[in-house]
């Protein structure tokens, strides 16, 4: 039987396509979700074995609403890693495929993709209103069902041709080099063909009250253990402003030597520590096999 698989639907979001990478349609059944916080809770509830929600963006980083739903809402452990290459493409609905961009009044989307092409989309569609959709392919279908409206949306060619849209403009992000990273959740699992490229694990620190100089020795205390650091990311604790739980990521799975020293040692001196996973890293390049991704055109608009 095919394994559950929770997704930030419907069909046709960058989340459906880094699921189908995860998690092969041979042995898993993928079910979409309307919102991150449903994959997330859905997951948390056993109701689904694995999920799959976007957590940063390489033009406008975390996806906070995955963030603090981890820190918050949910215990769930992070059990894998996809960093994904998006093309961001401007579409409507299939009568309005020959009109001047001044006639469109609405840009729809999820608030990732809109910020990833800002300065494109204040660029030729100035006068349009921005409305968020919990997802790209969400914003799609709301295009495609309202052909009396003119509205265009901002997502993947896959959402696009899945709603019968057309394709007005097609690379719109503001940089190059725009990647999203995906994470898996759940239970643990390993990719049935793709070795992974690295470990990696992410500890979520808060810092005591009072405390000075903590953050400096909470990282002073991986350098000495020989931890190598890939990010570090600050959200507020929701309990009192200017206090805030850090997400570290490091380069290395959390049981070999240097994570579990520096983290006992931070813990002694008061800050609390969560592992949120210790999990194998992908790239879609080595794990798509003969599946292609949107290539389209992949250089901003502003460097053609
Ligand atoms: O809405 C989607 O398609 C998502 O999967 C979220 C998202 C949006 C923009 C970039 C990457 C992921």
């Amino acid at each position: 039987m095919k394994q559950p698989v929770a997704y930030l639907g419907p069909r046709g979001t960058f989340t459906y396509e880094a699921a189908r990478s995860l998690f092969p349609e041979e042995s898993y059944q993928h079910t979409p979700c309307d919102s991150i916080p449903d994959v997330l809770t859905a997951v948390d509830s056993k109701e689904f074995a694995y999920g799959v929600v976007p957590v940063e963006n390489a033009i406008e980083g975390s996806v906070n609403m995955t963030l603090d739903w981890l820190v918050h809402h949910v215990d769930v452990q992070i059990t894998g890693e996809l960093v994904y290459p998006i093309t961001q493409n401007l579409m409507t609905h299939r009568e309005h495929a020959d009109w001047s961009f001044d006639r469109f009044t609405r840009v729809i989307s999820h608030p990732q993709a809109v910020a990833q092409c800002r300065s494109h989309l204040r660029e030729i569609l100035p006068e349009a209103k921005i409305a968020y959709a919990d997802s790209t392919a969400e914003a799609a279908r709301q295009v495609a069902g309202h052909p009396e409206e003119a509205w265009v949306t901002v997502g993947p060619r896959s959402a696009g041709e899945l709603y019968g849209l057309s394709v007005l403009r097609s690379g719109i992000q503001d940089y190059a080099n725009n990647f999203t990273r995906f994470i898996a959740v759940g239970e643990k699992w390993s990719h049935p063909i793709v070795a992974p490229e690295r470990e990696k694990c992410s500890l979520l620190i808060t810092l005591p009250s009072d405390f000075p100089g903590a953050l400096h020795r909470v990282l002073a205390s991986f350098a000495r253990n020989g931890v190598n650091l890939s990010r570090i990311e600050s959200r507020p604790t929701k309990k009192k402003l200017g206090t805030y739980h850090f997400f570290i990521d490091a380069e290395q799975g959390a049981n070999q030597p240097g994570v579990a020293e520096a983290s006992q040692e931070i813990k002694k001196w008061g800050c609390g520590v969560r592992q949120l996973g210790s999990y194998p890293c992908y790239s879609f390049d080595k794990i798509s096999g003969n599946r292609s991704v949107d290539k389209g055109v992949t250089t901003p608009y502003n460097q053609r």
